[in-house]
């Protein structure tokens, strides 16, 4: 049975972070802040954060906080609500929300909720219930949640609920299983569970489980790492974690590393980013595979990161 290339895959993701002019980093040159969450979470999870320049990492991450109080995905970029929790995620996880302005953050994120208790992702309006979650997580983690209508988020997300029991980016529009990871994420830390048909959805979900023992996103759809995480934390925040063959999945990932120059890959022998390298050791993870730090299902953060933002005195409360 392949086993984790944990070091392998440690290399990997700190030769990536000091590649700049790699393809890989230019084509996700605006996504810059989203990858070094995917880099920094997966070697938290893997034990070895302590090999980062902590300082390096957070003057980067404040130089790219706009005037608004958002953040953008790289420096000089336009602040965006998908980065602006990537940085608190990264931030958390050094311990150091504390060097930003919470307030000015707080009063961008709480602009971007509109009239039916939807979210927009940025001044330009685009409403996607992505946003929903990523407002509710962050103002979560900076203690500020009672600074939105959360009664109002609450309804917009559950007027997102289809037939199938799953939820779309808008009302109306097709359960995928991204989007039902926001929606029941968002839920979750709002302790609105009760208004999910568990069997329901915990049924559309499993269905996700193809022979191969990979999970895909939609009906139909091929097999790939990241709805390890999608898919999964889902089922577990719904506690219907056992209608999956958690063994089929580990095995799937497993299959899908480089284990010669390190990284996963959305499916076995593609080329494998630091994208699926950080969705597939969060999902190893999610199924409690030995040696790894377990994970938040809906924080998406180590769960002793979780545990000093809520539990400890320092935070930003
Ligand atoms: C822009 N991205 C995507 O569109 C990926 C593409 C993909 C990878 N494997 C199959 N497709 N898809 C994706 O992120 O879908 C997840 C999703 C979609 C809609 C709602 C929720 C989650 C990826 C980058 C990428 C592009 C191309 C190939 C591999 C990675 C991406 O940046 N995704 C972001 C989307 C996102 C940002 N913030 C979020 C908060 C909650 C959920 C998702 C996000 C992400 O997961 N950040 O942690
Ligand atoms: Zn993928």
């Amino acid at each position: 049975m392949e086993e984790l290339a944990a070091e392998k895959h440690v290399r990997y993701i700190l030769s990536v972070e000091k590649k700049k002019d790699s393809f890989e980093s230019v084509v996700m040159e605006h996504l810059r802040m989203n990858g070094a969450y995917w880099g920094l979470t997966a070697l938290d999870i893997l034990g070895k954060l302590d090999t980062v320049d902590v300082d390096e990492v957070v003057s980067w991450i404040i130089s790219c906080q706009h005037d608004s109080g958002g953040f953008g995905g790289n420096v000089e970029h336009d602040p965006h609500i998908l980065y602006t929790l990537s940085a608190v995620q990264v931030l958390a996880l050094f311990n150091k929300l504390d060097v930003i302005d919470v307030d000015k953050l707080t009063s961008y994120i709480v602009s971007l909720q509109n009239e039916d208790g939807s979210f927009s992702g940025d001044i330009w309006g685009e409403v996607d219930t992505r946003f929903s979650y990523i407002a509710i997580c962050c103002l979560s983690i900076l203690r500020r949640l009672d600074r939105i209508n959360v009664e109002k988020a609450v309804k917009y997300i559950i007027s997102c609920k289809n037939m199938d029991g799953g939820f779309g980016c808008t009302p109306g529009g097709e359960s995928h299983a991204g989007q039902i990871f926001c929606c029941v994420g968002a839920l979750a830390i709002t302790g609105s569970l009760d208004l999910i048909d568990k069997d329901l959805l915990g049924w559309w979900l499993c269905e996700r489980q193809v022979k191969s023992g990979g999970l895909n996103g939609r009906p139909e759809k091929k097999p790939d790492v990241c709805y390890s995480w999608w898919v999964l934390s889902s089922l577990i925040m719904i506690d219907r974690v056992h209608w999956i063959s958690k063994e089929k999945l580990i095995k799937f990932i497993l299959d899908c590393q480089d284990v010669e120059n390190g990284g996963i890959s959305d499916r076995p022998d593609d080329a494998v980013d630091v994208f699926h390298t950080y969705f597939g050791v969060a999902g190893l993870s999610l199924l409690e595979y030995p040696g790894l730090k377990p994970i938040d299902p809906a924080y998406a953060l180590p769960v002793d990161v979780v545990n000093q933002i809520f539990f400890s005195k320092t935070s930003t409360n």
